[in-house]
């Protein structure tokens, strides 16, 4: 049986099929159980099982992997955690699952409490919880399988930071139940360069060992399990210049999240850095990272691009990008909620630290900086965050218009920065009120539709009165047939992953500015 989802990550694999286990559910106080110690007995092997698992992987990885998976294993293997369940067991006649869930919940509140470092251990502790009561209530460890060969990796829904980590040596492929072709999952697996399926229904219950994937296709299918993974077909070959036949510029750029990123980008010709999502560098961070640590790590991004044009973005966190150190508390919408600029409104000291990080980057680097904020509404919000990016020394200051009101009022909003980039991604999610997680609205989170297309233009036009550049860092930009489009409706410069620099480029080759605008 062939199934259907959404292709946003090209390439025709197959292998051994392995699913990501669902979120552990919180284990049940009762029944009680019937004989006590029985059940306070079956504690200790579980703990064992945990840590000698936890320290068999620590011995397969690399030390920076393998330090992390020994102190994890000594948390596992504490005989307090061990003897505190066991007491509750005893005591409150608690099922063993549930016992070890409240203990290490009394050990999670004992850190949290200790403040700093201690603190960020309590995370640490709520792993170890999972992976103890997965063992005593037969339920597979929670979190990413840990792959030992190439496999067609399953899921109902991956969050960013798991994407991010995945080797793509080892994972063949990616499909998961949910998702849009602009979540952030599916941006990740594409800067990865892994075959990827989103919104595939039905996925999780396809039987047999393996599976075959078309990323390209959006088609899933069961297989033998056999690994079958051609080559990847070599990239177009580019000059590493934006430009139409007839000559007029289209700068292309690169949307990046971490060192490795910046490095692949500046190897596939990009002219500058058009989207630096600096929350990428922080997915898995318990606490605000100090202005130094931060300076060093956007120092490690931008510095392939030294003398050439980078566009750091401040933090868009909030909605499908949760930080751990900004909880926005619960939002029954989150992507309508606190996110991106808005987290600065109540924090703008946290802005200002990330500035001036930034800004001293930049200089420590060489790059040629500019900044933008994420998620601006007004003209109001954009001469907000150029005052205090300005104030930090920053002297190009633009914001993303990724908001309906933002789009429309793109020439009030131009009065107040220097450029604007285009967030497809989310202006598609706004403009269509479609989720761009949610498989089942996908087809409208199409940035050829054309009421985004209309709202791209009107931006342009913005830009073309007054002279400022426009760019486009949403996924619309890799597309090669969109770009012609986009530059006819007056876009400036194109933003988007390594991989797709070259087949945008091409394309951009084959037409002249006359052919764009009729195309647009
Ligand atoms: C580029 C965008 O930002 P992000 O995908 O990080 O939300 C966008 O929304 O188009
Ligand atoms: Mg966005």
């Amino acid at each position: 049986m062939q199934l259907s989802g959404v292709g946003v990550s090209p390439g025709r694999v197959a292998g051994p099929r392995v699913v990501v286990a669902a979120d552990l559910r919180e284990p049940a106080s009762s029944p009680a159980p019937d004989d006590l110690l029985a059940e306070a007995g079956k504690i200790g092997p579980a703990t064992e099982a945990v840590a000698s698992s936890l320290s068999d992987r620590a011995r397969s990885v690399s030390s920076d992997a393998r330090s992390v998976l020994e102190t994890t294993a000594a948390m596992a293997a504490d005989p307090a955690l061990a003897a505190s369940a066991e007491r509750l067991v005893r005591e409150r006649s608690l099922p063993a699952p549930r016992a070890v869930w409240e203990a290490a919940g009394e050990f999670m509140t004992a850190l949290r409490a200790a403040g700093g470092y201690l603190a960020e251990r309590a995370a640490d502790v709520a792993d170890v919880r999972d992976r103890i009561v997965a063992v005593l209530s037969g339920q597979a460890p929670p979190g990413l399988p840990e792959l030992t060969s190439p496999s067609v990796l399953v899921a109902r829904d991956l969050a960013p930071a798991d994407t991010a980590g995945l080797d793509p040596d080892l994972v063949l492929a990616l499909v998961t139940e949910e998702g849009g072709p602009t979540s952030h999952t599916a941006i990740l697996a594409r800067a990865l360069g892994i075959p990827a399926v989103v919104a595939c229904a039905g996925v999780l219950e396809l039987s047999g060992p393996g599976l075959a994937v078309d990323g390209a296709a959006g088609t899933v299918s069961s297989s033998d399990g056999r690994v079958l993974a051609p080559p990847r077909t070599p990239r177009p070959a580019w000059d590493g210049v934006g430009r139409l036949a007839d000559g007029h510029r289209v700068k292309l750029l690169a949307n990046v999240g971490s060192s490795a990123d910046a490095r692949a980008a500046a190897a596939a010709g990009a002219e500058g850095i058009g989207l630096f999502r600096t929350e990428f560098c922080y997915l898995s961070a318990a606490s605000e990272p100090a202005e130094a640590e931060q300076r060093a790590a956007y120092a490690a991004v931008l510095e392939p691009f030294a003398g050439k044009p980078v566009v750091v973005r401040t933090l868009d966190a909030g909605s499908d990008k949760p930080l751990a150190f900004l909880p926005m508390g619960e939002e029954p919408n989150p992507a309508l909620g606190v996110r991106g600029l808005r987290v600065a409104f109540d924090r703008p000291d946290l802005l200002d630290r990330q500035l001036s990080a930034i800004a001293a980057a930049a200089a420590d680097t060489g790059a040629e900086l500019s900044v933008m904020a994420p998620m601006v509404a007004t003209a109001a919000e954009a001469a907000w965050f150029a005052s205090r990016a300005r104030a930090a020394g920053i002297a190009r200051v633009g914001v993303m218009i990724e908001i309906p009101a933002a789009a429309l009022c793109a020439a009030e909003i131009l009065a107040e920065v220097d450029f604007v980039s285009l967030g497809t991604n989310d202006l598609a999610q706004y403009v269509f009120a479609a989720d761009r997680q949610l498989g089942a609205v996908a087809s409208l989170n199409d940035p050829h539709q054309p009421a985004l297309l209309k709202l791209v233009g009107l931006v342009a036009e913005a830009g073309a009165a007054t002279g400022k550049p426009v760019g486009v860092c949403g996924e619309a930009a890799a597309d090669p047939s969109l770009a012609p489009v986009l530059t006819g409706l007056g876009v400036t410069s194109l933003s988007m992953n390594a991989v797709a620099l070259a087949g945008v480029g091409t394309a951009l080759r084959a037409v002249d500015l006359a052919t764009c605008r009729a195309l647009a």
